[in-house]
């Protein structure tokens, strides 16, 4: 069973986060990626869909045009966990490029 992170072990893993911002009523982490063109944003959608299908671990997104909201919380410890910093971590990285 995944453990959920505790207020403290949030407060100081947000901040090494780049630009996610942290949405209490589903205890998630939160971030707006906007690209070029619709190629752009759904090439990046594409990356992350094999990363976190490599991880075992999914993001709740959505895509309009050049522009990709992604919440990412762990279903299976009922808010955010572990999972979540390391999946933030992996898609900024491809965001980056
Ligand atoms: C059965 C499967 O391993 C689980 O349902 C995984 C799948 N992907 C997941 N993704 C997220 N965001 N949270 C989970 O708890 C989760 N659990």
């Amino acid at each position: 069973m995944i453990a959920k992170l505790t207020d403290g072990e949030r407060s100081d893993l947000l901040p090494t986060l780049d630009g996610w911002a942290h949405e209490p009523q589903r205890d998630a982490l939160t971030k707006r990626f906007t690209f070029d063109d619709f190629v752009g944003a759904f090439g990046f959608m594409t990356q992350v869909a094999l990363l976190a299908e490599k991880a075992d671990h999914h993001p709740e997104w959505s895509n309009v045009y050049n522009r990709v909201d992604i919440l990412l919380t762990t279903h299976d410890a009922g808010g955010l966990s572990q999972r979540d910093i390391e999946m933030a971590r992996q898609i900024d990285a491809v965001a980056k490029g």
